[in-house]
């Protein structure tokens, strides 16, 4: 066989299961989700048929159409016509389509057929069409476009058999047949009726009576209310238990390094930052992984742009529209992945407010310094019996984050003439979540987490102990080593513009590190308050001792400074590759700062007026 690779592409609409065919054939692992404009970029991987024939395989973003011009869609236009800048056209186009959905995907293929190019086309999901009483003519659909029409399922070993045979048998042409008809909706219409068989199943009476309840104007939206409700309930509930058997073992593994360690700079060092520094961050993994199950299933399930269709009002309300529902809503995981989701945004203005806000939404990363808050200051009790208080304090804390977002896209488009946004988004068809996709999931962001933890969290904790520990007192100081130290010396420089919004120093000390990733702000409080003490495991008992030393004003303002301030330089990184400005990506930073100090101010006076000092 050749020893140049066979350059293929994936192409179809957005859904139909491309990605997951191309982790099938590659062995990938890219990001699979039941709804349209997962994949925003192109992707290249490399495999061998089973003659071993070698094809690299580019997946691309899912279009509706080869005119279409949002950011995603246009990468796999530009690829297709040959418009690319750095990717030729490739020598085979492989076309997938949803076969429960070949109404729309059809179509595409039909358009994909016009370039005369040689392709194949998959028919994916066909386990999916069976189920729902689906019967295809594949031979026949074939032999009506000239071109192979290949059955298979991305999900199931050995699902992609019939479409590797197809590529171990060359030679490829370019489709022969009818001349194209220039309705091809017509065409679709007519393919439909000669191949296509359907006789409604159960599933999809099931599927009909979900939607009823899921879409209805007041049913659909209790119900969202519900899951988001239950979902921070068990956050705090489930994990609690697993996270204080992992707050124990750190505790007693690092009594065990400090006793065989002499007292000194290295012990220190070890038990202080490093110890402390990653143990601290880490025991939040179990509340991570709740929170990503719960998002994978969702995405997973074909839930989630049904809710994104319930939202599109208040979306409107705020001159936006549901398209931007899933880029905010992945930005709950993370806001890198969120602004990059953007690009399925088509109007430049709606995409770069969605974008603005994005860093908004609460990302997993200040899940640690909010539950260590909480944890420190809300009370472990049910509310009406049944609800835990801290769950719905997390809950609340959210709600909040959306909200102020929601006000602000409203103010950025205020003065932009109302225009109609339509919303066209597909409904993919319910799915079970498949238990192997969510533990690779979990699995990922667990490693991801760790990995996270290991490197740039310990760094800049070790950073900050070095900081905190030199220099050291002068000779006959009394007072606390820590506060002669430079980390000591620089909080207190900060105090005066932090005190009006009620931080101490300590905190202001530990807002440096956390600039570069959120979590760092609760090992370096926990080093932070380690050196300062002069017991041992103050670090392990970081919660009971903020509970003792701050005011609950002073944690609330805190909280208020997390729910807004751009402490995470990987997202105005990003911000400034997608917008691919530089000014941008510093005003992001300048308008959330200025409302992150705003809002604490507030809480803090507030508070105190209150009564919480
Ligand atoms: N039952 C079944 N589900 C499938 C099959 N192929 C893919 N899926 C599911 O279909 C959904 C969409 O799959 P993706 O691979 O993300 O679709 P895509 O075409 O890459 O979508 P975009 O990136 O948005 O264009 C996911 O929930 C997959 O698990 C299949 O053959 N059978
Ligand atoms: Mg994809």
């Amino acid at each position: 066989m050749s020893a140049t690779p066979l350059y293929a592409a994936l192409v179809g609409n957005p859904n139909c299961g491309k990605t997951a065919l191309f982790n099938r054939l590659t062995g990938s692992h890219q990001k699979v989700a039941n709804y349209a404009g997962v994949t925003v970029e192109r992707k290249e991987g490399r495999f061998q048929t089973p003659s071993a024939r070698p094809v690299r395989l580019l997946d691309l973003p899912g279009t509706y159409s080869l005119a279409a011009t949002s950011p995603d869609e246009n990468v796999t236009r530009e690829i297709c016509l040959g418009l690319h800048r750095s990717e030729s056209v490739p020598e085979l186009l492989i076309c997938v389509v949803d076969a429960t959905n070949l109404r729309l995907h059809l179509r595409f293929a039909l358009e994909v057929r016009q370039l005369g190019r040689p392709m194949v086309i998959v028919v994916n999901m066909m386990d999916e069409a069976a189920r729902r009483g689906l019967s295809i003519d594949l031979p026949g659909l074939s032999a009506a476009l000239g071109v192979p029409v290949i059955p298979c399922i991305s999900v199931q070993r050995g699902g992609t058999a019939a479409l590797l045979k197809c590529l171990d048998a060359p030679p490829l042409t370019p489709p022969a047949g009818p001349p194209n008809a220039a309705d091809l909706h017509a065409e679709v219409r007519g393919l439909l009726a000669r191949y296509v068989q359907t006789s409604p199943t159960a599933r999809v009476l099931l599927a009909d009576r979900l939607d009823r309840a899921f879409l209805h104007p007041v049913i659909g939206p209790a119900i969202l209310l519900v899951v988001l409700f239950v979902m921070f309930q068990t956050v705090f509930s489930w994990a609690q238990p697993v996270m204080d058997l992992m707050q124990d073992g750190m505790t007693g593994f690092g009594g065990l390094v400090g006793h065989g360690l002499p007292q000194g700079v290295l012990r220190s060092l070890i038990v202080d930052a490093i110890i402390a520094g990653a143990g601290t961050v880490a025991v939040y993994l179990p509340q991570i992984l709740i929170l990503f199950l719960w998002i994978l299933a969702l995405e997973e399930s074909g839930y989630l742009p049904r809710a994104a269709f319930l939202l599109d009002r208040i979306m409107a309300s705020a001159g936006l529209s549901g398209r931007s529902f899933i880029p905010l809503l992945s930005s709950f995981a993370c806001a890198i992945p969120g602004i990059m989701a953007t690009r399925t945004i088509q109007n430049p203005r709606d995409r770069l407010v969605t974008i603005l806000i994005a860093p908004l939404m609460t990302c997993s990363a200040r899940l640690p310094v909010y539950t260590l808050l909480i944890g420190a200051f809300v009370p472990h009790r049910r509310v009406l019996g049944l609800f835990n208080l801290q769950g719905l304090v997390l809950f609340g804390l959210y709600a909040f984050a959306i909200v102020s977002g929601l006000i602000l896209a409203r103010v950025m488009t205020r003065g932009v003439t109302a225009e109609e946004h339509p919303l066209l988004m597909e409904l993919p068809l319910y799915r079970r979540p498949v238990l192997r996709n969510l533990a690779l999931g979990l699995w990922q962001r667990a490693t991801m987490f760790l990995s996270r933890v290991g490197t740039i969290i310990v760094t800049l904790n070790v950073l900050l102990w070095a900081l905190s520990s030199f220099p050291g007192p002068p000779p006959g100081a009394t007072g606390a080593a820590i506060d002669y130290s430079l980390a000591g010396r620089i909080g207190h420089w900060m105090m005066p513009l932090f005190a009006p919004i009620g931080f101490n120093w300590q905190i202001c000390v530990s807002l440096i590190p956390g600039l570069a990733a959120r979590e760092v702000a609760v090992s370096a409080l926990a080093t932070v308050y380690a050196l300062g003490a002069s017991d041992d495991d103050a670090a392990a008992r970081l919660t009971p001792l903020l509970s003792a030393h701050w005011s609950l004003a002073t944690a609330l303002s805190l909280l208020a400074w997390y729910v807004f301030a751009p402490q995470c330089l990987s997202t105005l990184a990003v911000i400034r590759r997608e917008t691919g400005s530089l000014k941008i990506a510093f005003g992001t930073a300048a308008y959330l700062f200025a409302l992150a100090y705003a809002a604490s101010l507030l809480t803090y006076q507030v508070a105190r007026l209150l009564g919480g000092a």
